[in-house]
């Protein structure tokens, strides 16, 4: 049968999927490979919203489907990946139901067409509806209960329904600019808005960064020409602020890709920075710094509205290992700092091992708190009582939320000038 409209881009959402559910891929890194046979760019644009809509609606997809089956399919049943995909078009993004069905048939030819078929009949004539709250993915919905209590996760799973807003840092305040600004130099605008559409792209007055993710640069102030490192720096939107607040900035990563990004970034918005491949395990500042930005690797379970991925990959054990790796960047960046010299710590996370639990150990490693205070943050965002920033996606909740964050800023113990 010939591929009919539509048909590889369901094929590469299908093999999406596969690279995020069975292969433990982040989906943007899954998307290159997944949909290499598409020439179009809006087949490729569909792929990954088909992707996205299953993923943001997963449990409950499951839930439907395994409510019209005798016996549970498989998790990896290509049935299964088939009528996920078959729902998220006729429940998420709207299409009708002999539409989604006869796409996604071709998906299971030589295969089980005639149970797709039937099990996704069956739920089209019991006029099935998604719930207006998407359920968590399990594991996320215990552990985020247990960290953050209920209001929390409820905030968590209508961020989840819908694609975020988009955010826009801007190197100086802009004059005329649309959106709201929710801080300084900032502007929101609403989910899918085309970016590279936007007046200025080009001359790269502005970049894209959520809100949360604008606070850690907020917190090292103008730089006055001093010298700050920005430490697991790519793709750059750190390094950025820092650049245009006047900092010295020594920007380092230790993926050579994302370090192309940000030298495009930087070239992009002509903003100066040096840039160094290294591993911050491995290298070491000639002389030390005023102030280090640390943005360390992390789960990214803070980002999940953007990359709904990151809910059904990442389990504990990555968690555990990724709160170790911090702890040891963390360590070893406080002893590059001039007595007296500020170390932001940051990471996009929603799970407490990636954040509050450093806080002792950043102590024990010669670092003393710098509360942040109220008028330091945007408005809306207020400080943990023991001085750091937490970000909920339960903030701003009228105003389209925010990504997580965990934010702590330190000073090196001993006197200013003193080294
Ligand atoms: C959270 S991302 C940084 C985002 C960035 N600060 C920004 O604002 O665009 C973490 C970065 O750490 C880098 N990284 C991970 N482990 C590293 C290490 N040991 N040394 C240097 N960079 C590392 C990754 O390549 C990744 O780019």
């Amino acid at each position: 049968m010939a591929d009919g409209p539509g048909l590889a881009a369901r094929r590469a959402a299908l093999r999406l999927l596969d690279a995020v559910l069975r292969r433990g891929l982040p989906l943007e890194a899954a998307l290159d490979a997944a949909a290499r046979e598409l020439t179009r760019g809006d087949d490729r644009a569909l792929a990954h919203a088909l992707a996205a809509a299953v993923l943001r609606r997963l449990p409950d997809l499951d839930a439907l489907i395994d409510s019209a089956t005798a016996r549970p399919l498989p998790a990896d049943a290509k049935a299964r990946f088939a009528l996920r995909i078959a729902l998220a078009q006729a429940l998420v993004l709207g299409t009708p139901g002999h539409a989604a069905i006869a796409t996604v048939l071709p998906l299971v030819d030589g295969g089980p067409r005639k149970l797709v078929h039937g099990v996704f009949g069956t739920l089209m004539r019991r006029r099935v509806a998604l719930p207006a709250r998407p359920s968590l993915p399990g594991g996320v919905a215990q552990r985020w209960l247990a960290a953050w209590g209920r209001d929390m996760i409820d905030a968590a799973a209508e961020a989840i329904a819908a694609p975020a807003p988009i955010d826009l840092s801007f190197a100086v305040e802009p004059e005329a600019f649309d959106g709201v600004a929710l801080a300084p130099r900032h502007r929101r605008l609403p989910p899918g808005t085309r970016v590279t559409e936007l007046p200025g792209y080009a001359e790269g007055g502005w970049w894209v960064q959520d809100l949360a993710a604008s606070i850690p640069a907020r917190l090292l102030g103008a730089g006055g020409g001093r010298q700050a490192l920005d430490l697991c720096a790519a793709p750059g939107g750190k390094t950025l602020q820092l650049a245009a607040a006047g900092w010295r900035v020594t920007a380092l990563d230790n993926a050579p890709a994302r370090l192309d990004r940000l030298r495009d970034n930087l070239a992009r918005t002509g903003l100066p920075a040096e840039l160094v491949l290294a591993d911050v395990l491995d290298w070491a500042p000639p002389a030390p710094v005023d102030a280090i930005l640390l943005d360390a690797p992390c789960s990214a379970t803070g980002i999940f509205r953007r990359h709904p991925d990151v809910l059904h990959r990442v389990r504990a054990k990555d968690i555990a290992a990724l709160a170790e790796l911090q702890g040891r960047l963390l360590a070893r960046a406080a002893g590059w700092l001039r007595p007296g010299g500020i170390l932001v710590f940051a990471t996009c996370s929603l799970e407490p091992q990636e954040g509050e639990a450093h806080l002792a150990a950043a102590e024990a490693a010669g670092l003393e708190p710098v509360p942040v205070l109220a008028d330091e943050l945007p408005p809306g965002i207020l400080p943990d009582p023991r001085g750091h920033v937490r970000t909920l996606p339960s903030i701003l909740a009228d105003q389209g939320r925010l990504d997580g964050f965990f934010i702590a800023r330190f000073r090196r113990a001993g006197q200013a000038g003193a080294d």
